[in-house]
């Protein structure tokens, strides 16, 4: 459960996010709003890349605040853009990479690289560079080498954004599938169709918050055609 209690966030005078108040239990969540809503900076409150100005978050109790660094490993988060979050040379390093902090041994590492390869469809990459591959096959690294860490919960900040249409269907099946609760923002909203639960932001405000159909035709509604 991840729990936000009287949330406000300001960047100097400027004021993000106004009195969010959520309790989060669902398994698929989305998040939906305008450009500049509030979307992205309510996300990276989850993991505590980000520590409200105002109010507090809380991940299965742990306040972001105090425990950071157990929190993170709870909270996975995929950025937009893969290639911020590659950080080695070679597919099989990235990967393994998040396994040495995590402080397993070389054998366990080597194991689940391999595991979580054949699982993404990369075992062929295995020793290729990581920034040649395809903008697709970046963001399922990006994902597996998340998801390799084993997180309860995983933040995907608008990741189909930079996909083609199969890439596009591809991680949007394996955001469904996943057994991790996951936090989906994103502008795509074929994406969070049949999600549990939709939140609409708009202004730093929450201005919807129910199933998906009901949250995104709410949504809709508050743009009418030009
Ligand atoms: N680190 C920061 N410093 C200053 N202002 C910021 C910072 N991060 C975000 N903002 C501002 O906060 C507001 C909300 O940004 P945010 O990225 O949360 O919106 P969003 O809903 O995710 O937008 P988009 O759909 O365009 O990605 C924007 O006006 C943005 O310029």
């Amino acid at each position: 459960m991840i729990e936000i209690e009287g949330v406000s966030q300001w960047f100097g005078e400027r004021q993000v996010l106004r009195d969010v108040e959520l309790t989060l239990t669902e398994d698929r969540i989305g998040v939906i709003g305008s450009n500049g809503s509030g979307k992205s900076t309510f996300v990276r409150l989850l993991n505590g890349l980000l520590v409200p100005s105002k109010g507090r978050v809380a991940v299965d109790g742990l306040d972001t605040g105090r425990k950071g660094k157990e929190v993170r490993r709870r909270v996975g988060f995929v950025f937009q853009d893969p290639d911020i979050q590659i950080v080695m040379p070679t597919v099989a390093e990235d990967l393994a990479f998040g396994l040495k902090r995590h402080g397993l041994s070389k054998a366990e590492i080597a194991g689940r690289v391999g595991e979580v390869l054949a699982e993404y469809g990369l075992s062929e990459f295995r020793d290729h560079p990581a920034h040649l591959l395809s903008g697709g096959q970046k963001q399922l690294l990006a994902i597996a080498a998340v998801l390799v860490t084993g997180p309860r919960y995983v933040v995907f900040d608008e990741p189909t954004t930079l996909l083609d249409l199969r890439n596009k269907r591809r991680v949007g099946k394996l955001v469904r599938e996943l057994e991790q609760k996951v936090v989906v923002v994103s502008h795509d909203l074929e994406l969070l169709a049949g999600f549990e639960r939709v939140i609409v932001f708009d202004g730093g405000r929450v201005v919807a918050d129910g199933p998906a159909e009901e949250s995104i035709a709410a949504y809709v509604a508050m743009h009418p055609p030009l």
